[in-house]
């Protein structure tokens, strides 16, 4: 088995992402939320793309006391404002156009009305509440670049600067195949079976990552089983098929087997990784990708971190995720040729840089850790020691 370095898996699996994207699509604001930018995001007009007042109150020009010309505001947009000499003023509401000739604005709760006189005991700056034309944005500035994830603030920064309609990435297909006679469902499993750990979290993960929805199956562990699974109707309908355990070379498991059937051509056989190092990815006819993980399931989700999240970000048009750098709270010995990852979790340090612990319980078949972890390490087959860098990933989900 020729081992890929935990870098250069990544790499290749955010190549073949790119291999595989689709092209942009453009999706009205209202369906654009988990959506990722295909295009950066300009402005269409300066923000905001007229001078208007930030306050309730009177737009006034010069010093006060100022005559009132006009005592009741009318809505922004009314379209009826009146210019203002010096000495005068004339009511406002939030979000008014500024009256030709108004120096600033006076809000009402700093003001004093008799008869058609206003004035203010505050000091009053030149140009206070005025909101300028273009103060937040020039016409043409860049509020997004592509990659970034449609979320509230980018939708709605979208929507005041002038988009009905947005370029985004177009959503990879994932079909899921979950393998294993002994997996169940749901309930306590009899001794021998294992819960399934997958199905309730990858649609979700695949999802969050730009996949947007799955197909899944469920299989028993049989080589026709699996062939008939990755050359299923909605398995060839999918850019990226996922299958979960089987990935091992025992003669209950299937997944090699059942791609060099298909005529897969095995682009990561395995990966030098602790856990997740079964891990496979198979480019199958028709530019379909197979991303085989192994069934340990902590070893699954490291090999999804590794190589799935990786691909999905390349076909949605993203950067592959950099590595971090933090302080690592424990000595790692060195593990020839193989990176691990570590579920780990923030500690209070005095460092100037924040401080990873590894989590307990991080075996491969064990998911406590990750349960409570907020970051993976990544160490080096050199280890590192107490105190010194070391990288790590967000969790990506
Ligand atoms: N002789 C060797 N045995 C193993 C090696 C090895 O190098 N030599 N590698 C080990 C490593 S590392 C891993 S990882 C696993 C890979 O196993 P497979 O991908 O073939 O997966 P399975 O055999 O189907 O299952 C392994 C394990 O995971 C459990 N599993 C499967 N699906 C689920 C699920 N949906 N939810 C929770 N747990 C699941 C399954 O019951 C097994 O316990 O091989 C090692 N063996
Ligand atoms: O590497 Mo396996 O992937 O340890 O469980």
């Amino acid at each position: 088995m020729n081992d890929h370095h935990w870098e250069a898996a990544r790499l290749a699996a955010h190549e073949l992402g790119v291999s595989i994207a689709g092209t942009p699509e453009t999706v009205s604001l209202h369906q654009v939320s988990g959506r990722f930018l295909a295009a950066d995001l300009e402005t269409r007009y300066p923000l905001p793309h007229c001078a208007t007042s930030a306050m309730d109150g009177y737009a006034v020009n010069g010093p006060g006391p100022w005559q009132l010309l006009k005592p009741l505001a009318t809505n922004p947009g009314a379209g009826d404002e009146q210019d203002i000499a010096v000495g005068e003023a004339a009511a406002v509401v939030t979000g008014s156009l500024i009256p030709q000739g108004a120096t600033s604005i006076l809000r009402v709760e700093h003001s004093s009305l008799e008869g058609n006189v206003l004035s203010t005991w505050r000091d009053l700056p030149c140009g206070a509440d005025i909101r300028p034309a273009g103060i937040e944005a020039a016409e043409g500035e860049t509020l997004a670049v592509a990659g970034t994830l449609l979320r509230a603030g980018v939708i709605a920064a979208a929507a005041v600067s002038g988009h009905d309609e947005l370029l985004v990435a177009a959503t990879p297909r994932v079909h899921l195949v979950f393998t294993g006679d002994e997996v169940i469902t749901s309930g306590r499993p009899a001794p021998g079976q294992v819960r399934d750990g997958f199905s309730p979290v990858l649609p979700q993960v695949v999802a969050a990552l730009g996949g947007g929805e799955c197909t899944t199956t469920r299989i028993g562990d049989t080589l026709a089983a699996t062939i008939a699974a990755l050359d299923s109707p909605a398995a060839r309908a999918a850019q990226i098929i996922v299958t979960t355990g089987g990935t091992g070379f025992s003669d209950r498991d299937f997944v090699r087997a059942a791609a060099r059937e298909l005529d897969g051509e095995e682009v990561i056989s395995s990966i030098a990784m602790r856990p997740g190092h079964p891990s496979m990815v198979s480019r199958l006819p028709g530019n379909r990708l197979l991303v085989a993980l192994p069934g340990n399931p902590l070893a699954a989700l490291m090999a999804l971190v590794t190589v799935l999240d990786p691909m999905l970000r390349g076909a949605c048009g993203r950067e592959l995720e950099q590595v971090h750098t933090a302080v690592s709270a424990t000595d790692f010995p060195a593990l020839p040729g193989r990176t691990r990852l570590v579920p780990a979790r923030w500690i209070a340090s005095t460092n100037e840089l924040d401080t990873l612990a590894p989590a307990e319980h991080v075996a491969p078949a064990m998911l406590r850790g990750l349960a409570a972890a907020d970051a993976i390490l990544v160490v080096g087959p050199e280890g590192t020691s107490k105190g010194a860098h070391v990288s790590y990933l967000g969790l990506p989900w």
